[in-house]
């Protein structure tokens, strides 16, 4: 059986403890490799190495020549392309049809979309006036934050932990990486593609495990890790946040969202299908920018529930090998439990199951997997757990409104505030209601449409800072003022 160990400067080694866990494909059940748990000893070798590294050839090498080895990071991801795309998929179930247009070739851009941000960025200075006349000029200069603690979730694994690997490396920084125990595979190959890269032994460390009591919260106790940057439930970035208060680290936390889609009887009706399906149930539900709350003006709601249920019937379920699957299983048996549990709760609480609503029935050789039915309800009261938690499944409920302020007002009743689109084909709604909605990220006749340069993060309960673009730099350096009399 195959093991995946941990990658520490710059090889890859196994846990002194011997503790292994299971690497478990969704698909089927089948346990597909044994990954080595990190304890204490293996997460302080990493930060040690990291540490280190920052003294090393990486912390005395010119912005050129990172930037030349971080575009051969990316260069090396699209060369091993097919291997990336096998190992997300077997550690996910997702369609091979989405892992080849989104998660791997976003894996690859985020290395060198911020490596060129970090070459292109310009530096502030001011000059000001002294009192002998003779002045002063101000200038900041931006100097890698040191070691980054980098704690990845399981939904778009290669993505999400590059989106922070990426600028991390690029403002000169060192990384430790705890990717999700659901999702270890491509983490732990981009150690081979760094290496190939030339990225000197100990700027990228990974080390494989849990959250509790397991590498997670070693990582995030130990104490010579400068800064964190975590993506998942909010929960977990209350843990995150208070281990990190301990020698006062900097934090960067996007956490989780129950976004609303506000759809207005003005829509085009296309576009809006279109896109709640897609904000609904691509990655089987699993993006944290996923629509799970409908709200639609009363005129168009029948139609539109209508519409939206036949889209989803549609979904043709299956293993990412089936070139027609375009949805695929959750990630776990365990996230399935949740995902199901909120399906029953939905009944319980007096729902109209519109359509789904349970598992599907599968070819025996996926009888062992976490598959579970494109879910759309209607008719549940406000206060229902299904409509304020975050079920992070292949889920929505559709609710109508009656006006402009109510939908704002729903959209606005939660304490998550991460992302919300509004469909709509008047320009001065659009602007207004944007204006209005309390999140971090407003798509407008679209979803998930990202360029990589602009804010990205979550207001309220969603989290903490922004990365994207210069925000990216802003959280990966220090900023140092050098102030000269002239
Ligand atoms: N992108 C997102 O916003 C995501 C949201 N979620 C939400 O979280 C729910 C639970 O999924 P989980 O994988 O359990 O999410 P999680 O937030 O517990 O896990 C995400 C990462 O944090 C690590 N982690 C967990 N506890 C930790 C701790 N005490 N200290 C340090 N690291 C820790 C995990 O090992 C994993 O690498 C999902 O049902 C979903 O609602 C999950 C994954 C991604
Ligand atoms: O495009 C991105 O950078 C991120 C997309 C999705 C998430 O952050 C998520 O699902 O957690």
């Amino acid at each position: 059986m195959k093991e995946i160990k941990h990658y520490i400067n710059g090889q890859y080694v196994g846990s002194a403890n011997g503790k292994l866990f299971d690497n478990v494909n969704p698909v089927n059940g089948k346990v597909i490799a044994k990954v080595h748990e990190a304890g204490r000893d293996e997460v302080d070798a990493a930060v040690k190495a990291a540490r280190a590294a920052l003294k090393g050839p990486w912390g005395k090498m010119t912005l050129d020549e990172r930037t030349r080895i971080l575009h051969k990071v990316a260069d090396g991801i699209n060369d091993r392309f097919d291997e990336f795309l096998e190992a997300e998929c077997l550690d996910t179930g997702k369609p091979k049809s989405m892992a080849s247009h989104i998660d791997i070739p976003r894996g690859a851009a985020n290395f060198k979309v911020f490596a060129d941000m970090v070459k292109n960025v310009a530096a502030e200075s001011f000059e000001m006036a002294t009192p002998d006349g003779s002045g002063a000029l101000n200038y900041a200069v931006r100097r890698p934050k040191g070691v980054i603690g980098v704690i990845s979730p399981w939904n778009l694994p290669l993505l999400l932990m590059t989106w922070k690997v990426g600028p991390a490396l690029a403002c000169g920084n060192t990384v430790v990486v705890k990717p999700s125990e659901e999702t270890p595979t491509t983490t732990a190959l981009l150690g081979e593609v760094m290496k190939e890269a030339g990225v000197p032994d100990g700027v990228y460390n990974v080390v494989h495990g849990f959250g509790g009591d397991s590498a997670g919260a070693f990582l995030t106790a130990h104490p010579d890790v400068d800064g964190f940057t975590f993506t998942g439930e909010t929960s977990t970035g209350e843990v995150i946040m208070k281990a990190a208060a301990k020698g006062i680290r900097d934090i960067s936390l996007e956490l989780g969202g129950k976004n609303a889609g506000l759809v207005f009887a003005d829509c085009d009706m296309d576009k809006a299908i279109e896109g709640t399906m897609r904000s609904a149930f691509v990655n089987c539900g699993q993006v944290c920018l996923g629509t799970e709350r409908v709200y639609v003006e009363r005129s168009i709601f029948d139609e539109f529930v209508s519409r939206l249920k036949a889209e989803a019937e549609k979904l043709r379920i299956g293993p990412p090998d089936d070139d027609k699957a375009n949805f695929g299983p959750l990630v776990s048996l365990k996230h399935r439990e949740k995902v199901l549990s909120y399906y029953q709760k939905a009944v319980d609480d007096g729902a109209t199951v519109v359509t789904g609503g349970g598992v599907p029935d599968m070819p025996e050789e996926y009888a062992g997997g976490a598959w579970v039915q494109p879910t759309i309800w209607t008719g549940l009261p406000d206060d229902s757990a299904v409509i304020t938690d975050e079920i992070f499944g292949p889920c929505c409920h559709i609710r109508p409104f009656d006006s402009e302020e109510e939908a704002i007002e729903l959209a606005n009743s939660l304490p998550y505030g991460l992302a919300s689109a509004i469909w709509t084909e008047n320009v001065s709604r659009a602007h207004r209601v944007a204006g209005q909605i309390e999140a971090g990220i407003i798509w407008v006749n679209s979803w998930f449409l990202r360029d990589l340069r602009t804010p990205f993060g979550g207001s309220k309960q969603s989290g903490i800072g922004r990365e994207g673009g210069v925000h990216s730099l802003e959280f990966y350096t220090e900023m140092k003022n050098v102030c000269i009399k002239l």
